[in-house]
C-alpha cells in the first residue's frame, strides 16, 4: 500500500468516473474476495480499479475447480483437440486485441503501440507457437537390442503435471502469462493464475476470452492478491498444486522454493537480471547505439532482458556515450495514446521510489550522470503518475552496488574495457545470468564472445530477437529451467518410460 511519502491516489469522484471492480474468476464464475485493494494508474495517479483480493478460501476453491476440470473432459482431450482450442484462443485474442491493449495500457501506462506490437501480438503468437509445438513433438522411443540377444521397445509417454500455479509479474503481463498458459494448456494441465497486484486487468479479460474460445470452466482460474501472506503464498503452499511456474524477482523465487519444498513440487523460474552489453571498436557504432538505446530503455527499462551494464572498448567509449546520451534525451515521455510517446511511466510510485534510490546511490558511488537522473515535470495532469527520466551513468565499475544490483528502470552504467578477455570477465562478473548482447562486425569474435557469456541467452548485433522454439531462461539468480518450444513441454509434463520385451 502507498506510504505516507507518496502522492495519495486521486479519489474517483474527482476523476469523474467510478473505479472498475475486478473479481476473481473461479470455475467460470466471478467471485468476490476477502477484501479489495486499489489499482492506481501509473499515468496520473488516479484510482482506476478496486480489485477483489482472494483469501485462502478462494484459492482453495480455485485449486478444487482446476482439479475437477483436470479430472473432466479437458484431461481426456486429444493433442489435436487441444491444439485446435489453442488456435481458437489466438484468433479470439486477435479479435479482441483493442480491449487487451486498453487493459494493458490502463494498468501499466506503456505506449499503446508497444502494448499492441509486443504484449498483445505475442499473446496470440504464444498460443499459435505451442499449438504447433505440441502437435509436432513426438515421443522418445528406442528399439533396444541387448548383447544376450534380448530385444525390447522403450518409449516414453508424457502426461500433464495436473494443476499448475502460474504466478506472473507486472512488466509484460499478458505476454508472460500466455508464455506460460499456452504450453500448460497445450499439454493438458489446468491452472490457477495469480497475476501481479499491479496488473490485474489483462489476465481477467483473457479468462473471459478463453471461455469464449471454448476452454471449459475451471480449466483456467484467476485469483488476485499479493504474494507473502496473500493469494500468492496461499497458492504455492496449497497441497493441491502439482507444480509452480513463476516469473518475477529472484528473492521471490527463493521464497517460492521454500514454499514448495515440503512437497517437493517442480518449479520453473524466470527471475531477475543484470544484463551486460559489450561494444567492440569494430562495431557498427550507429547500429550499436540504436540497439543499446532499445535494450536499455524499452518499456521504461522494465524488461528482464534490459541492458543495465554497457562495457565499451575504450577507443570508442566517448562516441558511444555521447550517442546514447543523445538517444536518452530524445525519448518522449507522455500519454499512451499519443503516437509521439516513446516511453511510459514506471509501474508504481513504490517502484519509482526504488529506482530513485538507485539514482541517489549511483551519485553517492561517484557516478557522472550523462542523461536524466531525476523526476520530470510533465504537466498535462501527469505529475501524479510514476514518471522518471531515462538515465545514463559513467564513472562506475563492477565494485559498485548500482552495477551489481538489478534496478529494473530506464538506466545503464557505461564502463570502458581494453581487451576482449577483460570484457568477458567484466560481463560474467555477476550473480545473475539471463541475457547478454555483443556488438562487433567480426562475427568470428561475435560467436566466440557470445558463447562465453555465462547467461541463458546471448545476442550478437541485435537484442530481443525471438524464436519461440529456442530455450529462454537464465542461470544463477536469473532462474531455473527454460521456456520455449519443447523446453516448455518438458516442464508441464512428466514422462513414463514403458519397456516392452519383444
Ligand atoms: N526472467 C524473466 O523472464 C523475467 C520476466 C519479467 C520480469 N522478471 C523479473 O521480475 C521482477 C519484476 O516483477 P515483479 O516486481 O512483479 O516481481 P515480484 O517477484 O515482486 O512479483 C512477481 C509475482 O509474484 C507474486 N509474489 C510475490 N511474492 C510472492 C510469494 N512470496 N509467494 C507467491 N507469489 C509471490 C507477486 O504478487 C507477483 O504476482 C524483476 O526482478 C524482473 O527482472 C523476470
Ligand atoms: O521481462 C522479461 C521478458 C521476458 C520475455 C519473454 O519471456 C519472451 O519474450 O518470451
Amino acid at each position: 500500500m502507498p506510504s505516507e511519502t507518496m502522492t495519495p491516489p486521486r479519489p474517483a469522484a474527482e476523476q469523474g468516473r467510478a473505479p472498475r471492480a475486478i473479481h476473481n474468476l473461479i470455475a467460470g464464475e466471478r467471485v468476490e474476495g476477502i477484501g479489495s485493494f486499489a489499482k492506481i494508474s501509473p499515468i496520473d495517479g488516479t484510482l482506476i480499479a478496486e480489485v477483489h483480493e482472494a483469501g485462502a478460501e478462494q484459492v482453495d476453491r480455485a485449486v478444487a475447480a482446476a482439479r475437477a476440470a483436470f479430472d473432466g473432459p479437458w484431461g481426456r482431450m486429444t493433442v489435436a483437440e487441444r491444439a485446435r482450442v489453442l488456435r481458437g484462443v489466438a484468433d479470439a485474442i486477435d479479435r479482441r486485441a483493442d480491449e487487451l491493449v486498453a487493459a494493458e495500457v490502463g494498468d501499466t501506462g506503456k505506449p499503446e503501440s508497444l502494448a499492441r506490437d509486443l504484449d498483445v501480438a505475442r499473446a496470440a503468437a504464444n498460443f499459435r507457437s505451442f499449438a504447433d509445438t505440441v502437435s509436432a513433438t513426438g515421443l522418445d522411443s528406442f528399439l533396444t537390442e541387448l548383447p544376450d540377444g534380448r530385444r525390447a521397445l522403450n518409449y516414453a509417454v508424457r502426461k500433464p503435471l495436473g494443476v499448475v500455479a502460474v504466478i506472473v509479474p507486472w512488466n509484460l503481463p499478458l505476454l508472460l502469462l500466455t508464455w506460460k498458459l499456452a504450453p500448460a494448456l497445450a499439454t493438458g494441465n489446468t491452472v490457477v493464475i495469480k497475476p501481479s497486484e499491479e496488473t490485474p486487468s489483462s489476465a481477467t479479460l483473457l479468462a473471459e476470452i478463453l471461455a469464449e474460445a471454448g476452454v471449459p470452466a475451471g480449466v483456467v482460474n484467476v485469483v488476485h492478491g499479493f504474494g507473502a501472506g496473500s493469494a500468492g503464498e496461499a497458492l504455492t503452499t496449497h497441497p493441491g498444486i502439482d507444480g509452480v511456474t513463476f516469473t518475477g524477482e529472484s528473492s521471490t523465487g527463493s521464497a517460492i522454493m521454500r514454499a514448495v519444498a515440503p512437497r517437493v513440487r517442480p518449479v520453473s523460474f524466470e527471475l531477475g537480471g543484470k544484463n551486460a552489453a559489450l561494444v567492440f571498436a569494430d562495431a557498427d557504432l550507429d547500429a550499436a547505439v540504436a540497439g543499446l538505446a532499445r535494450s536499455t530503455y524499452l518499456n521504461t527499462g522494465q524488461v528482464c532482458l534490459c541492458t543495465e551494464r554497457i562495457y565499451v572498448e575504450r577507443s570508442v567509449f566517448d562516441d558511444v556515450a555521447a550517442g546514447l546520451a543523445e538517444h536518452a534525451g530524445r525519448l518522449r515521455l507522455g500519454r499512451p495514446e499519443d503516437p509521439a510517446t516513446t516511453t511510459g511511466p514506471l509501474i508504481s510510485q513504490a517502484h519509482r521510489q526504488k529506482v530513485q534510490s538507485y539514482f541517489d546511490l549511483a551519485v553517492s558511488e561517484g557516478a557522472t550522470v550523462l542523461a536524466g537522473g531525476g523526476v520530470p515535470t510533465l504537466g498535462d495532469g501527469l505529475d501524479g503518475g510514476s514518471w522518471i527520466e531515462p538515465t545514463l551513468w559513467t564513472g562506475l565499475d563492477n565494485s559498485h552496488r548500482t552495477v551489481r544490483e538489478e534496478v529494473f528502470g530506464p538506466v545503464a552504467a557505461l564502463i570502458p574495457f581494453d581487451s576482449e578477455e577483460e570484457a568477458i570477465r567484466l560481463a560474467n562478473d555477476t550473480d545473475y545470468g539471463l541475457a547478454a548482447v555483443t556488438w562487433t562486425t567480426d562475427l568470428t569474435r561475435g560467436h566466440r564472445v557470445a558463447q562465453q557469456m555465462r547467461t541463458g541467452m546471448s545476442w550478437v548485433n541485435t537484442w530481443y530477437l525471438r524464436d519461440l522454439r529456442s530455450p529462454f531462461g537464465g542461470v544463477g539468480l536469473s532462474g531455473i529451467g527454460r521456456e520455449g518450444g519443447h523446453h516448455s513441454l518438458e516442464f508441464y509434463t512428466e514422462p513414463t518410460n514403458v519397456c516392452v520385451q519383444l
